[in-house]
């Protein structure tokens, strides 16, 4: 490659909370768009005091600070992808709705994180009404885990069936282009599988399942494995294909640190051939 010529890199945003553990969120967020060689950009949203065991507390970033990351980013670097995750407040989801508008920011991967995969819910019920009808019409996708799609849809899913019904019905009443239910929270066999929906296509995703309770930050690294793939120009459903099989891998290479749920392995196949040891 000649030297003077510096290659473009792809860019990708991630508007989200920090933990701690670093096991899920921002930081999670930054290690898989490093993994696919997409430069990553972040606002942050909130501080969380977390680690395997859980959440002990949580700081919200200002609105106005929310906002002038995005802007600070947007308007100098770029982006061709972000993703939302943990935003929190209904005062930082309405702000981050009103710039993704305004910016005109494309491809906008939204994992709407209102309860984690424990149970625990995560943001209030006013925070919930806002996202449902500012920033998830305007997300490319949206990646509900099981207790997430339970309120979006207002069905309780304990079966395959009732996991397709989730996404139709989602995707039918919150006008989403296209919505990927997750099955980290189901019971048995279902654990690992997913279904897509946009409209036409109803399929289910599966990979094989990984024997493992390290399984902190599955969902941000799956919707931000998404991201990465579309800022790197590819089309929606190979995106998820593509993360899937990543997030799966990155499973298999968990972590086992803490007490509680480690994260998963980011880095696997450096990891695998002892890079870094
Ligand atoms: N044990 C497992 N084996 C295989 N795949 C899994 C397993 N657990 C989760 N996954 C996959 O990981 C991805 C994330 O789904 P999950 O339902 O865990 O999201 P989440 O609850 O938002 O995660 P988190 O809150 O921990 O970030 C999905 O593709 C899901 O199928
Ligand atoms: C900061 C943050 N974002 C998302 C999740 C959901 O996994 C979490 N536990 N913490």
């Amino acid at each position: 490659m000649n030297a003077q010529k510096k290659p473009r890199v792809p860019v990708a945003l991630t508007i989200a909370g920090s933990d701690s553990g670093g096991g899920a969120g921002i930081q999670a967020d930054l290690r898989t768009f490093a993994f696919h060689c997409v430069h990553g950009t972040s606002a942050i949203t909130c501080v969380t005091a977390q680690n395997t065991l859980g959440v002990n507390r949580v700081d919200a970033i200002p609105p106005e600070a929310v906002v002038a990351q995005i802007q600070a980013v947007v308007q100098d670097i770029g982006v061709q992808a972000a993703k939302t995750g943990m935003l929190l407040n209904q005062e930082i989801i309405f702000a981050v709705a009103q710039q993704v508008e305004t910016l005109q920011i494309h491809n906008l991967v939204v994992d709407p994180v209102m309860v984690s995969r424990t149970g625990a819910q995560l943001i209030d019920d006013e925070a919930v009404k806002t996202l449902r009808h500012t920033l998830i019409p305007k997300a490319a996708i949206i990646t509900p885990n099981r207790y997430e799609a339970q309120i979006l849809s207002g069905l309780e899913i304990y079966s395959l069936e009732d996991m397709q019904a989730a996404a139709e019905i989602i995707h039918k009443t919150l006008r989403t282009n296209a919505v990927l239910v997750k099955g980290g929270g189901m019971q048995g066999n279902l654990r690992g599988v997913d279904i897509w929906f946009d409209g036409e296509k109803l399929e289910i995703l599966t990979t094989k399942q990984v024997e493992t309770t390290n399984t902190h930050g599955t969902g941000c690294t799956l919707s931000a494995a998404i991201a990465a793939n579309l800022a790197k120009g590819k089309n929606l459903w190979s995106a998820v294909q593509q993360a899937k099989e990543y997030v799966t891998t990155a499973l298999t290479c968990a972590l086992d640190i803490g007490e509680g749920q480690g994260p998963v392995g980011h880095f696997f196949p450096l990891l695998e051939l002892g890079i870094g040891e």
